[in-house]
């Protein structure tokens, strides 16, 4: 079964007589559209005005299902098509909002002028008060050049700008730090650097998101090197914590030595090549990987892993096969070989449906709506903003993973997003590591 993205809300009139619902529901699922939320709008003596919310694979599906209903005749109408999705995003998903009262002209004069300037003294003197006494130490920029959105490759920060308001929305949920999107118009890596240098200090990290390979690889260096607040290029380490959290799991399943174990990856961009790091710095001794780019293909041999010639000879070779690429459908069923555990991580639509690989053979089988980064980024800058850290270490990557892994249930390969306990025990498992890595600090000057 493909993946259903496109969500609709039909406004369906139909006489007001028992059954009619009956014929609608039956003439969507016959053309293959899953039905959703049924709510009744109004009810009048002649009609019954409900809104039904569709989830189809296609446009073209959608349009079969207006049709199909609409073939019903006898008063049953399609009155209106609603783009759910669309209409949530009106007027954007994120608003900055103030924490004092503003009541009384005391309040005003607290908050604003002639008070405000004690504060900004008390910083004169003492630039590390700012932590307590401003936001910067709970903010975290959300930075994108939209070079990589999603899979939908180099459409540009603007049209970006939704996913970095869910990235804020997401940090707000689960880790109620501020994250405010900035869209750079400009991808030059030195660029970039220099601007996101100039405006650090009004921060406590950055997170770069989207950003494309080969670019974004010098550009989250430099920056690490060059700031002293934490850095993360989402993609590559917030993805690869997640899947190796995600395969960690896999292997406890499925009663197999994860070290030992045949892993392949497909692309090998910012995603991709994080997560062969990540992997052979954990351990795992056979980390094969392919790419279009020679490029990409050399990086990962800098890395200790393997390339392989072709997408068949990776499905054929490896227990655990992972994808990156950005290419819906990638991954035919035939290809699927029995007992792999197959993750097909580009969003918005993935190399191969998990449905689909588990009926090809597959053992487990995952997409990147399950499998996303969603689950580490919270965590892991809550953690650090809470330990002040000055950066986020690879030995904190590998804690966020494995706490993803232990609040992982038994059977299942990743815990629900929704869990708050996950996100809590992700913070906690990097804000541990990162106060004993400063404690190692103290102890060797
Ligand atoms: N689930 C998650 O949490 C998550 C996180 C990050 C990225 N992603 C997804 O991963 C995808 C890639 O993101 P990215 O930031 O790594 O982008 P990227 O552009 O850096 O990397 C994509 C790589 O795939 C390679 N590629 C493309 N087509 C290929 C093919 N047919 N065969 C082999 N290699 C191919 C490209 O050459 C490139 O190296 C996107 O769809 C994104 O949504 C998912
Ligand atoms: O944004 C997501 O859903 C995950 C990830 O960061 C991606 O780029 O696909
Ligand atoms: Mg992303």
């Amino acid at each position: 079964m493909a993946a259903r993205n496109v969500i609709r809300t039909l406004i369906v009139e139909t006489p007001s007589k028992p059954g009619n619902l009956g014929k609608v529901t039956t003439a969507i699922g016959a053309v293959g559209g899953d039905i959703g939320d049924v709510t009744t709008e109004q009810v009048g003596p002649l009609s019954t005005v409900r809104a039904i919310t569709v989830h189809c694979e296609s446009e073209e599906q959608l349009e079969k299902v207006i049709k199909a209903i609409e073939a019903l005749e006898n008063g049953i109408f399609v009155r209106a098509v609603s783009d759910e999705v669309l209409h949530a995003h009106i007027g954007g998903k994120i608003h900055m909002t103030k924490k004092m009262d503003i009541r009384s002209l005391a309040d005003l004069r607290k908050v604003y002028t002639p008070g405000v300037a004690s504060v900004c003294q008390a910083i004169v003197k003492d630039p590390e008060k700012a932590r307590y006494y401003t936001s910067i130490g709970n903010t975290v920029a959300i930075v994108t050049d939209g070079t990589a959105i999603l899979g939908l490759g180099n459409i540009g920060s603007l049209a970006g700008m939704p996913v970095m308001e869910g990235k804020a929305a997401l940090f707000d949920h689960f880790a109620g730090i501020s994250g405010v999107p900035i869209l750079l118009d400009t991808s030059d890596p030195d660029e970039m650097i220099s601007t996101i240098k100039h405006i650090a200090q009004g921060f406590g990290g950055i997170l770069l998101e989207d950003i494309g390979s080969p670019h974004c690889f010098e550009i989250e260096e430099r920056l690490k090197q060059e700031l002293d607040i934490p850095v993360m290029h989402d993609d590559q380490h917030g993805t690869a914590v997640v899947t190796l959290a995600a395969v960690i799991s896999a292997c406890r399943n499925a009663g197999v030595d994860l070290k030992n174990a045949v892993v392949g990856q497909i692309g090998l961009g910012a995603a991709g090549l994080a997560i062969c790091r990540m992997f052979l710095a954990y351990g795992i001794k056979q980390v094969y990987g392919i790419d279009r780019r020679k490029e990409a293909l050399d990086r990962l041999a800098s890395y200790g892993g393997a390339t392989l010639n072709s997408l068949e000879e990776l499905m054929q070779t490896c227990d655990i096969v992972i994808a990156t690429t950005g290419v819906p459908g990638l991954i035919k069923p035939e290809m699927i070989r029995q007992g792999q555990v197959i993750l097909a991580l580009s969003n918005p639509k993935p190399e191969i449906d998990p449905e689909d690989a588990m009926k090809a053979g597959a053992v487990f089988a995952s997409d990147g709506r399950s499998v996303n980064n969603v689950l580490g980024f919270p965590g892991i800058f809550r953690g650090v903003l809470n330990a002040q850290a000055k950066n986020i270490s690879h030995r904190m990557l590998v804690a966020a993973a494995e706490a993803i892994a232990q609040t992982t249930k038994e059977g299942e390969l990743i815990p629900h997003p929704l869990d708050m306990s996950v996100h809590q025990a992700v913070a906690l498992a990097v804000e541990e590591v990162a106060l004993l890595e400063q404690k190692e600090i103290k102890n060797t000057n």
